[in-house]
């Protein structure tokens, strides 16, 4: 039997004050998937992450997670606990080791101590390379360490959506290689067997052309281009986006 989609957004409208800022979104995201998010500042990128995460609800429209439409709050509660999301700022927990970053919440929501889940924040950690930063604090690490950090710690709660905002903006180019290994290493691997679909808000074409099977230009709210990565990033059909590919360029 075919997967559901891991993601849809069903004509999704989000209004803050009087400014629209996402503006009727109907979007399907299939199990497995790898979508980069593109467009320029304030199109509505990180709002449709923030959407699919729970974190922005919407003002018109309906969400649907692996075939079930989430209408309750226990619906939202479990998507949640299925999904996982990584920011540019890395949002590290200053206080607490890269140990306990990776173990804290997911001990909460496991209702076990943190020590609990040491053996297995470890092998997290010693797969993103950070098993020796363990015992260090977040202030102790390189951009590139905090990410993979918070990777481990998106990973411990087994997600099979991934959302990434930015998660490459503050890395210098050859921590976001690093990082950008990982992320297809995982992808393409899947986790507990199932697959992981990824949806990544990102300003670098670089990135998205290389990480991404699907494109979604994202302007004023809406997205205006959704096509497979080579044909969208390399040979544009929409001025718009002709536009903004060629402003980046430069
Ligand atoms: N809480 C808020 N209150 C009012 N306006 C908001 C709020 N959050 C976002 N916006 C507005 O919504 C629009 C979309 O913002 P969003 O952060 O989603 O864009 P973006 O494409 O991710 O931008 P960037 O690439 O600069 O991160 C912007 O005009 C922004 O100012």
């Amino acid at each position: 039997m075919a997967q559901p989609n891991a993601l849809a957004l069903n004509g999704v409208s989000v209004t803050i004050g009087d400014h629209l800022i996402v503006d009727h979104v109907s979007l399907s995201v299939g199990a497995g998937e790898r979508v980069a998010l593109i467009g320029p500042s304030g199109s509505g990128k990180t709002s449709l992450i923030r959407i699919a995460a729970g974190l922005q609800p919407a003002t018109t429209g309906s969400i649907e997670a692996f075939g079930k439409t989430l209408t309750r709050r226990s619906d939202w509660r479990t998507h949640q606990r299925r999904s996982a999301m990584l920011f540019q700022a890395f949002n590290l927990y200053e206080m607490h080791t890269v140990l306990t970053n990776v173990t804290w919440a997911e001990a909460r929501l496991r209702k076990v101590k943190p020590s609990a889940l040491r053996d297995e924040a470890m092998a997290l950690l010693d797969s993103v390379g950070c098993a020796s930063l363990a015992e260090r604090y977040p202030y102790q690490l390189s951009g590139g360490q905090k990410q993979r950090v918070a990777l481990a710690r998106a990973l411990i709660g087994r997600p099979r959506l991934l959302l990434l905002d930015e998660p490459t903006a503050s890395l210098d180019p050859e921590a976001v290689g690093g990082v950008l290994d990982l992320l297809l290493q995982i992808a393409k691997a899947g986790i507990d067997r199932q697959p992981v679909t990824v949806l990544c808000a990102t300003h670098e074409i670089g990135f998205a052309r290389s990480f991404a099977d699907r494109v979604l230009f994202v302007q004023a709210g809406r997205i205006a281009a959704d096509g497979p990565a080579a044909a969208l990033l390399d040979k544009p059909s929409l001025p718009a986006l002709q536009r903004f590919l060629a402003a980046i360029a430069h």
